[in-house]
């Protein structure tokens, strides 16, 4: 490492971190062993393992539901399974979901695209660098809040509209990302406006359109790891939107966490992970904490977290539909009155939000800060 500057802690951080080399730039330089920034404490790793002795996670992780059986003689059926995913493990995936499978293909090369480019034109991306806030590269996900580092580079962009996606986001992928968050708009408000009758809520459009408002589309990079056993591509942590939407390339490594046990979370205690493998032509669905909220603890925002590998870089594009950033977000007062209480207090996304980007992944730890009797000041 000593040929690109790397001589210590300080300077690993600068090439990966401030500089914009990523884990990519560190990777290329021919690295052989993880250096110890990357060597996560023993629980935060992962120990494969694809089927748990509830079938119905399983079930929920690995069978696709067909949406176009939706408004057709099976519809109730479909829906009931949207329903009981949402409500157990939060996962779920689809087919037939109305998005192109030949974008849907494209996606992940236009991810390879983006992070083959030089760590200088990527750099341009950096938060600071970046000519907009709403595009921003990065590596880990925390980095200076951090006291080991995730095995992950991604870049996140926020649609506003065309004009500004076409000014600011990479010239590389741009155009597949924005007809993919477009394309997958229909698919999101039908399976918010299920989740939201099912429990017996009337809402008006104009509310549907604000709590899924915010669209933000990732790329992670995940490159090949030398020590995979030790590391994580992305720590143990729950989405904070609606739903997330992620098409993820055929090499595999997200996992989802499915006891529901708070305890477990301590070294040395026993927890039970699952993948969502990848499908051909399948999207993975999860409930994000902003649902977990609105239906006061009905419907389960995934723990889950990503494995590394040794054979390839690997690469994923979640969508993450939100509520806009001035909407309140709180349990809907008709599920507060049936349950005779509320388990989580009423407050504005734009705090909540803010408050999961200021810290490091902790679990589920975003969600205290919406959780009546935990940190219900701000
Ligand atoms: C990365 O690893 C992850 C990620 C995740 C993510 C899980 C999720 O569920 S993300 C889904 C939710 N995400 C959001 O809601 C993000 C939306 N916005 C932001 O994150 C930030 O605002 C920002 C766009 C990244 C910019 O942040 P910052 O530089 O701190 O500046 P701000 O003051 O917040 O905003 C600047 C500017 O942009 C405007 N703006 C912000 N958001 C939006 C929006 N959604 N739509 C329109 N405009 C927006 C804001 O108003 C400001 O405008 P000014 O004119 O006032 O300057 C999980 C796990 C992982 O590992
Ligand atoms: O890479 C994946 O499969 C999931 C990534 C993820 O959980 C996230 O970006 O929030
Ligand atoms: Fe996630």
């Amino acid at each position: 490492m000593a040929e690109v500057g790397i001589t210590d802690a300080n300077s690993l951080f600068d090439f990966v971190a401030k500089k914009g080399y990523g884990i990519k730039g560190l990777v290329d330089s021919g690295i052989v062993e993880v250096p110890p920034l990357y060597i996560q404490p023993p629980y935060e790793r992962v120990t494969k393992k694809i089927s748990h002795p509830n079938t119905n996670f399983n079930h929920h992780a690995s069978v696709p539901i067909d949406l176009s059986k939706l408004d057709g003689p099976d519809n109730d059926k479909v829906v009931e399974a949207i329903v009981r995913a949402a409500e157990t493990l939060g996962f779920f995936q689809v087919t037939n979901h109305g998005i192109d499978l030949d974008l849907l293909d494209s996606l992940p090369e236009a991810a390879h695209r983006f992070f083959e480019q030089p760590a200088e034109v990527k750099a341009g991306f950096l938060k600071g660098v970046s000519p907009t806030p709403l595009v921003k590269y990065a590596t880990s996900f925390a980095p200076e809040k951090e006291k080991f580092l995730q095995w992950r580079d991604y870049i996140n962009m926020t649609y506003t509209n065309d004009a500004d996606a076409e000014k600011y986001w990479p010239d590389v992928c741009k155009r597949e990302l924005v007809e993919y968050i477009k394309s997958s708009h229909k698919m999101v408000l039908q399976l918010f406006k299920i989740l939201i009758e099912n429990l017996g809520v009337t809402m008006e459009e104009s509310k549907f359109e604000s709590l899924i408002g915010t669209k933000v589309v990732n790329m992670n990079y995940y490159p090949a790891c030398p020590n995979p056993e030790v590391t994580i591509g992305v720590k143990r942590h729950s989405d904070i939107g609606i739903l997330t939407v992620l098409a993820q390339d055929d090499i595999g490594g997200l996992y989802v966490k499915v006891s529901d046990d708070d305890d477990t979370q301590e070294e040395g205690k026993k927890e039970e992970w699952i993948e969502i493998p990848p499908i051909p032509s399948a999207l993975v669905v999860n409930i994000g904490d902003s649902l977990q909220i609105l239906s006061n603890g009905r419907y389960k925002s995934p723990e889950h977290k990503v494995r590394t590998t040794n054979e390839k870089a690997r690469v994923s594009i979640p969508h993450f539909v939100a509520p806009r950033p001035s909407q309140k977000i709180g349990p809907l007062p008709q599920l507060v009155k049936h349950d005779g209480g509320a388990l989580y207090r009423e407050v504005l996304y734009e705090n909540y939000m803010k408050n999961f980007f200021s810290q490091a992944h902790e679990g589920k730890n975003a969600l205290e800060f919406a959780e009546i009797n935990r940190h219900n000041q701000g």
